[in-house]
């Protein structure tokens, strides 16, 4: 269980300015198994509350703890431990994947850095094992193809494949399909939930994409201007938003049927 208790980041601090709360006093948690989401327009905080559950910034005040112990007390070797069970899926624009690497070099220097395997048979087999369970075969194919050859749809999956190749317990979407059209935002949506049901990863996807949220999420926390507004299951934040901000945001959001009627599709 990755949980964030109550936790505060303020950037650009100092005597003379007050600096902007990116993060104020957030609370949420996540365990293996999970689909939760966590939604807000651009700017409410989402992205720092993601690095803040990945570990990669240190809150001002407040805590983040996995499996009941603090990041800040983990020593070299635990936070490597906690950096192979929580990983974090970017969407593909934003440049997470090399376009100088094929998919063979991308996986096998997770697998090797993270020592998941070491012969190079072994390498070569867990990379083939991971795009098998993001469904990119036949797998030989895809090995030798860079990102530039492939669809979005694909390069989407190459990082999926990158991220459960080291056995995840829980993986951190940021805004993972939101470039991709309705039918492939669709297929990538289905794979994630096939992972979580056969691997048991639990999700926390940050996203401002309303109709995914209904399509994959149990549980919805809202944000707005870094604090955590509103929270519940995923039938009362729809049927029954308390938070103004709430209903503004389902009302300015596109039809939500119609927008699923399309995701419903497969790729
Ligand atoms: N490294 C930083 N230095 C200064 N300010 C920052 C930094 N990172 C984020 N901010 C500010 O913190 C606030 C929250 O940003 P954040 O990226 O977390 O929001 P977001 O909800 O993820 O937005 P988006 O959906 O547009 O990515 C914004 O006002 C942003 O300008």
């Amino acid at each position: 269980m990755l949980h964030a208790e109550h936790v505060f980041k303020t950037f650009g601090r100092s005597r003379r300015q007050q600096g902007v709360r990116a993060v104020n006093d957030a609370s949420i948690r996540v365990a293996p198994g999970d689909f939760i989401a966590i939604v807000g327009e651009s700017g409410s905080g989402k992205s720092t509350l993601a690095r803040i559950l990945l570990g990669l910034i240190e809150p001002d005040a407040g805590s983040v703890t996995f499996n009941g112990t603090a990041l800040s007390s983990l020593n070299k070797s635990e936070m490597r431990g906690f950096r192979t069970a929580v990983q974090c899926v970017l969407q593909d624009p934003s440049g997470s994947l090399n376009p100088r690497k094929t998919v063979r070099q991308s996986l096998t220097e997770v697998i090797r850095l993270h020592k998941i395997a070491v012969t190079s048979a072994d390498v070569e087999a867990a990379a083939i094992e991971a795009l098998f369970h993001v469904n990119l075969t036949p797998e030989p194919m895809f090995l030798d193809r860079y990102p530039h050859e492939l669809s979005g749809g694909q390069r989407q999956r190459v990082l999926i494949a990158r991220a459960i190749v080291l056995r995840p317990q829980i993986i951190i979407a940021d805004e993972a399909v939101s470039a991709l059209d309705a039918s492939v935002k669709a297929g990538v949506l289905n794979l994630m939930n096939q992972l979580r049901r056969e691997m048991g990863i639990g999700y926390a996807l940050i996203t401002h994409d309303l109709p995914v949220v209904k399509k994959v999420a149990s549980y919805v926390y809202v944000m707005k201007s870094g604090a955590i507004v509103e929270e519940g299951t995923k039938e009362q934040i729809f049927a029954n938003p308390q938070a103004d901000y709430t209903k503004t945001l389902l009302a300015a959001a596109p039809d939500l049927d119609m927008a699923l009627a399309g995701a419903s599709a497969t790729s």
